[in-house]
Parts: structure tokens; C-alpha cells; sequence
């Protein structure tokens, strides 16, 4: 298994270009937060328009849409309902992606348009938080199928429990059809649970890098499996780089936020053009850094979510640095 160096993060990381507009730098969309998570939402859209998308949009709730006119006003405000029925392709030399999922929590309503984003855009989609409940539903799944297929990439960035949700239930989903192919009778109940005690035997005992890489397997995703140490499997079967591993974080980062400000910095990556698997690798190690910064100028107890946003800037500028000591 590979670790990430800040050699690889420096390199992956985007700069804009002397004939630059804010369309050419990347379009960030962002469908995130509900009305019980608005702070969710101020964070992801907060980290994307710090790490240097040009355009940054934020389908999101009436609260939210509030709150981000004042604290965030060059971040322009869409109902979340509004997304579905827009255009969101790109071009080669208008690049965007879109972020899904944080602060959503799991209701029908957003499960679909979770779906709808996978569904209406060629861009490249991060999905994460609440959001990644949609993905083991069978039109999730379908969905998903349908962009891996058509080289469209995805990536997921689960902490543990979300990864053992997602795992579970999709051996659960497969354990149910291999019960109704083989016209095994029983009452649905039953088959429910027995499918449900078979999916958590087969993944209570997986370590990280294999939950990591089950999900972005099975899924046909980039995985990004948060925790202590931070996992990012490819799905990839030829490539080497199967499974790589981030070590560099701290314990300052195991605050409520933290994980909603890292799918704000990926995002805003992936919105630059930067491919799904190096966005993951530079996005992880500039969040990492940015808590050690962070910890080093409050202490560990002290950090807060919003310490890792305002450290964004200068874990950048540290990787920036790094580059021109290389001469590159
Ligand atoms: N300020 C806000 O508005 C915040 C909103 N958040 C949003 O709240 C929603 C629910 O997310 P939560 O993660 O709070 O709750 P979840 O309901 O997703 O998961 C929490 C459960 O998972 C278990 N778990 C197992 N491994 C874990 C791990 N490595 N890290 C965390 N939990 C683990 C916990 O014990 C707990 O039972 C998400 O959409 C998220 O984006 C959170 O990001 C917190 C901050
Ligand atoms: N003990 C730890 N050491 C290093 N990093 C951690 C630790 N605990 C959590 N993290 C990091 O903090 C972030 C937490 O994300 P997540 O659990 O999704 O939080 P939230 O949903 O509250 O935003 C992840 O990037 C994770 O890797």
C-alpha cells in the first residue's frame, strides 16, 4: 500500500492560469446541508470556494441560503429542489463537479435527488454524509452503474459507520435477490433478517483498506474512507495504486464538521479539473495539514472545524512552497 506524500499532494494541486475567467477556473456545485443540518452546508460550500473553484453554487435551503449571504456572499444561492431541472455539463474548457450528500439526513426527498444529481450531470460527482444512503438503493446502484460505465468518475468519502451502512447493504441488497432467484420460501421478514445477519458477518471483520476497497469495487467508485488514518482506494483493477493511505492527521481533526469542510476541499479539486484520484489525494493531505496547522496554532483540544477552514490557506501555501523548493 502506498502512503501519500506531500511530494504527490504539491503536485496534484491546481493554479490558475494567466487567461483564466471564473468559468474556466471550475464550476463547484453543491447540493448539501437540511433544515436540521444547516452548518453542514456553510462548511462544504465555505472549503470548496477556498480551495480555488472559480464559480462556486449552493443548492441549498432557505437557512442556509441565509446564512451564506453573509458570511459567504460571492457564493451564489439556488433552492436545492432547483437542481434537478438545470443543466450541469461540462466541457474541457469549463470544468465542474458537483458535491452531494453532507448534512443531508437520509429522508426520501433528498435519497432522489441524490439520485438525480448522479443522474443529470457528466461532471464529476462527490457524494458523502446523509447522502450516501441513496447509493445502496436500487436506483442509486443503477445510476451509479450507468456512470461507471460511461467513464464518468464518482467518489465517495464515508466515515467508518457510513462505509460499514453502505457494505452492509448491499450484501444485504444481493443476499435478498439470491434468495428470491432460487425461489427460497419464507416470509419477507425472515429473509430480510437473514440477509441482513449474513451482510454484517461477512463485513464485521474488515480492516479499513478492505471496506475501502470492497466499496469502490463494488460501487465502481473512488472511495475515500475517512478515520485515524485515511484510506483512498482507486477501483481501479489494473492500476497499482489500488489502495493508498493518508497518515498525517491529527486527533484535533475528530470534530464534527471536520469531514464536511474535506468534501468542500475535494470538490473544489475535482471542479478544477484535477482527476478524481488525485483531487482525493491532494484534497485529504491540504485538509490533514491544515489541523496540524491548525493544532499547532490553538493546541489539539482547542481546534473547531471552522479552525480547519481558516488553516486551508496556508496548508496550500506550505505545498506551494514545497514546489518551488523542487523547482517545479
Ligand atoms: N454542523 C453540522 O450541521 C454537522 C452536520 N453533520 C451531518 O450530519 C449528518 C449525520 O452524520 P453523522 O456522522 O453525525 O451521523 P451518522 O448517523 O452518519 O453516524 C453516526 C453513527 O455512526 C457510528 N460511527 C461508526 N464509526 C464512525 C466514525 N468513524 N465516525 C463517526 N461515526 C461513526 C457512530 O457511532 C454513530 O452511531 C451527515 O449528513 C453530516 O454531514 C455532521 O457533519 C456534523 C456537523
Ligand atoms: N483521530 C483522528 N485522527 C486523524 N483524523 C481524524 C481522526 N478522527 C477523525 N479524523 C478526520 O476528521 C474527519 C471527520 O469526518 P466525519 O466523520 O465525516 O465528520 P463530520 O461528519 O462530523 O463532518 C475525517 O477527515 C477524518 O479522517
Amino acid at each position: 500500500m502506498k502512503s501519500i506524500t506531500s511530494k504527490k499532494a504539491a503536485r496534484a494541486l491546481p493554479f490558475p492560469r494567466l487567461n483564466d475567467n471564473k468559468y474556466t477556473r471550475g464550476v463547484c456545485e453543491l447540493v448539501v446541508g437540511s433544515e436540521a443540518f444547516v452548518g453542514a452546508a456553510i462548511l462544504a460550500v465555505s472549503a470548496a470556494n477556498r480551495m480555488g473553484a472559480g464559480y462556486i453554487r449552493a443548492y441549498v435551503c432557505e437557512e442556509a441560503a441565509r446564512v451564506l449571504h453573509a458570511v459567504q456572499p460571492s457564493v451564489v444561492t439556488l433552492p436545492a429542489g432547483d437542481y434537478a431541472s438545470a443543466s450541469h455539463n461540462q466541457d474541457e474548457r469549463h470544468p465542474r463537479a458537483t458535491v452531494v450528500g453532507c448534512g443531508m439526513r437520509g429522508t426520501q426527498v433528498e435519497l432522489r435527488l441524490v439520485v438525480d444529481v448522479l443522474e443529470s450531470t457528466d461532471a464529476p460527482v462527490l457524494v458523502d454524509g446523509g447522502g450516501l444512503a441513496a447509493l445502496a438503493m436500487p436506483d442509486g446502484m443503477a445510476a451509479l452503474k450507468k456512470r461507471f460505465i460511461e467513464g464518468l468518475p464518482t467518489v465517495v468519502t464515508p466515515h467508518g459507520g457510513e462505509a460499514l451502512r453502505m457494505l452492509q447493504a448491499l450484501h444485504e441488497q444481493r443476499a435478498l435477490e439470491q434468495t428470491a432467484s432460487r425461489g427460497v420460501l419464507g416470509s419477507a421478514r425472515d429473509a430480510k433478517e437473514f440477509a441482513a445477519r449474513g451482510a454484517r458477518a461477512l463485513v464485521g471483520n474488515s480492516t479499513p483498506q478492505e471496506m475501502a476497497l470492497a466499496l469502490s469495487r463494488a460501487f465502481g467508485v473512488v472511495c475515500v474512507l475517512k478515520g485515524p488514518d485515511t484510506f483512498i482506494a482507486s477501483g481501479d483493477e489494473e492500476s497499482d495504486r489500488d489502495v493508498s493511505a493518508l497518515y498525517q492527521g491529527t486527533p484535533a481533526l475528530a470534530k464534527a464538521g471536520t469531514g464536511d469542510v474535506l468534501a468542500g476541499v475535494i470538490g473544489a479539486l475535482l471542479a478544477q479539473g484535477v482527476s478524481a484520484y488525485d483531487a482525493c489525494v491532494a484534497g485529504t493531505f491540504v485538509h490533514a495539514r491544515a489541523g496540524v496547522l491548525a493544532s499547532v496554532d490553538l493546541g489539539e483540544t482547542c481546534v473547531t472545524a471552522e479552525d480547519v477552514l481558516s488553516h486551508l490557506a496556508p496548508a496550500v501555501s506550505a505545498l506551494v512552497r514545497k514546489l518551488q523548493k523542487e523547482g517545479n
